[in-house]
């Protein structure tokens, strides 16, 4: 993505279902190359369509996405997507499940046993390369799709509530993890979550989707707090209050109205 400012832009995207119902409308927001950016919004507000359409999973109705610069036109080949149920295959080994886009992609055996099992190394994973997915706990099992999807490197990543099936503190863990594997990377992450906390935490910017139908973006927060970030040092400091504060104060109202 040399010479990208934005990796994502999305520009008035509206997306409207078979029987009617607009889920997002008038998006329109861009992602410079290399940055962290967090979706966050009431539940069912359109956060995951918002995150297909970068996949080009889903064609917006109206609008378009573009990514370094281009229209998006079908499956979004820049991008890794990480979702919240991992797709690890349960009959393959960890170091084969981390090998798997290569395989897919043509890396000669050599080159995926090279790679995956420095790979492993890299997520925490090195004595465990012979387990399979049924063995591990879930954040060995959500390192395992970090490797996966990290391994064919990828200039964007696309994370949809990766980490909302794991407990706080395994939670906390990864967001080093991810924060570790990514500074440094220049790759452009754009994260979903309806947890504020971990939006701040890990991102440059959050956006703020209001509740739907027809969600919008009701507001866009920088966070300009110090990186490399430890998330449990960046949590503890009073900018990292007032930013919450801030964002939380616009989607408070939201969330109360997406219960309504
Ligand atoms: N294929 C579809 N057909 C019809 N409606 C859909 C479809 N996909 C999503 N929706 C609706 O669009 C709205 C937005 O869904 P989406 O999954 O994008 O929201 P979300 O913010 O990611 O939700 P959550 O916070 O629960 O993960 C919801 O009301 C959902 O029911």
């Amino acid at each position: 993505m040399d010479g990208v400012r934005d990796a994502i832009a999305l520009e008035s995207v509206t997306v409207t279902f078979g029987g009617g119902y607009t889920a997002v409308a008038d998006i329109t927001f861009a992602v410079p190359a290399g940055s962290f950016v967090s979706v966050v919004g009431p539940t069912g507000c359109g956060k995951s369509t918002v995150l297909n359409c970068v996949a080009g999973l889903c064609a917006p109705t109206t609008g378009q996405v573009l990514v370094a610069d281009r229209p998006l036109r079908g499956l979004n080949r820049a991008a890794g997507y990480l979702f919240q149920q991992d797709t690890l295959l349960p009959w393959k080994s960890v170091q084969d499940n981390i090998a798997l886009g290569l395989q897919i992609n043509g890396v000669g055996q050599k080159e995926r046993a090279r790679l995956s099992t420095e790979w492993a190394a890299r997520v925490g994973l090195e004595g465990f390369t012979n387990s399979y997915p049924h063995e591990l706990s879930g954040g060995m099992r959500k390192r395992t799709a970090l490797a996966q999807v990290w391994i064919t490197e990828p200039d964007i990543l696309l994370m949809d509530e990766p980490f909302g099936a794991l407990d706080v503190q395994t939670r906390q863990i990864m967001h080093s993890e991810l924060l570790r594997l990514w500074t440094g990377s220049g790759k452009t992450v754009l994260f979903v979550t309806h947890d504020l906390d971990e939006a701040v935490t890990l991102s440059d910017e959050v956006i703020v989707l209001s509740a739907g139908p027809a969600s919008h973006v009701l507001g866009r927060y920088p966070v300009g707090l110090p990186r490399p970030r430890d998330p449990i040092d960046t949590r503890m400091s009073t900018e990292y209050g007032e930013i919450y504060q801030s964002i939380w104060s616009a989607l408070r109202a939201e969330v109360l109205r997406g219960y309504a």
